[in-house]
C-alpha cells in the first residue's frame, strides 16, 4: 500500500462521521482532496460545504457541491481536515499547504474536527515538520527575527501568497514541548496572523491510515 492508498483509507473511515444533509467543513490538502473525491464517489449529499481554501471550494464545487461562507453557516458540525503531524495528544502541525488560517478558523468553528493522516504523520514530539507561519508581508523581517529568539530558524517561502495576501515563514527546529505555549507566544508576535500549531484546539479524532488498520486517537 502507498502513500496515496493510505491517504485514501484515511479519507475513507472519515465517511463514517458524516451526516448527509448537514453543512460539512472541509480542509485543505492531498489527503483532503481524497475526502472530496470519496464524498462525491459516495454520491453524499450535503445541505452545502464551509471551505477552509479557495483550492478546496473550487475542488467542491467541480463536484458539484455549493460552498458557503462560515459567516452564513454559524457553527459547523463537522470539520475534516488533513495535518502535517500529528502527536497522541491529538495536537497537530498545519499549513504545509499555505491554508493554516482559514483552517484554524473552520476548526475553531467546528462542534467536532476530524483530522485524517497516514501514518507518517504521527510523531512522538510536534516539530520534524517546520512550523508554517503566516505574516503579514511588511512584518515578515521583524517576525523572523522574533522567531530566532525563540530558538527556531524561520525560512521565507518564497513564491508563495496565502489566500488571504499574506506570506509564510517556515521555523525549524523549534523546541515544541509545550506545544499550547509556544502556539500561543507565536500568534502574539505583531505581524503574525496565525501558526500552524492546533494545539489550543487540538483535534477531537485523529484517523490514521496504516496497511492493515485505521487506528483512532
Ligand atoms: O495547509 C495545508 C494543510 O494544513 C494540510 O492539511 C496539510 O498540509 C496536510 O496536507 P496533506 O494531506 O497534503 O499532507
Amino acid at each position: 500500500m502507498n502513500a496515496n492508498d493510505l491517504k485514501r483509507q484515511a479519507a475513507l473511515a472519515a465517511l463514517a462521521y458524516v451526516e448527509e444533509d448537514t453543512i460539512l467543513g472541509v480542509g485543505t490538502g492531498s489527503t483532503t482532496n481524497c475526502f472530496i473525491d470519496l464524498l462525491a464517489e459516495k454520491g453524499i449529499r450535503l445541505k452545502a460545504c464551509v471551505s477552509s481554501s479557495k483550492a478546496t471550494e473550487q475542488r467542491l464545487r467541480d463536484h458539484g457541491y455549493e460552498v458557503i461562507d462560515l459567516n452564513q453557516a454559524g457553527t459547523i458540525p463537522l470539520y475534516v481536515d488533513g495535518a502535517d503531524e500529528t502527536d497522541a495528544k491529538r495536537q497537530l502541525i498545519k499549513g504545509g499547504g499555505a491554508a493554516l488560517t482559514r483552517e484554524k478558523i473552520c476548526a475553531a468553528a467546528a462542534q467536532q474536527f476530524v483530522c485524517i493522516v497516514d501514518q507518517s504523520k504521527l510523531v512522538p514530539q510536534l516539530g520534524k515538520f517546520p512550523l508554517p507561519v503566516e505574516v503579514i508581508p511588511m512584518a515578515r523581517s521583524l517576525v523572523a527575527r522574533e522567531l530566532v529568539k525563540l530558538g527556531g530558524d524561520p525560512v521565507y517561502r518564497e513564491g508563495v501568497t496565502t489566500d488571504n495576501g499574506n506570506v509564510i515563514l517556515d521555523v525549524w527546529h523549534l523546541d515544541i514541548t509545550d506545544a499550547k505555549a509556544l502556539e500561543q507566544k507565536i500568534n502574539n508576535l505583531p505581524g503574525v496572523v496565525t501558526n500552524g500549531l492546533f494545539a489550543l484546539r487540538p483535534a477531537d479524532r485523529v484517523l490514521i491510515a496504516r496497511p492493515d488498520r485505521i487506528d483512532t486517537l
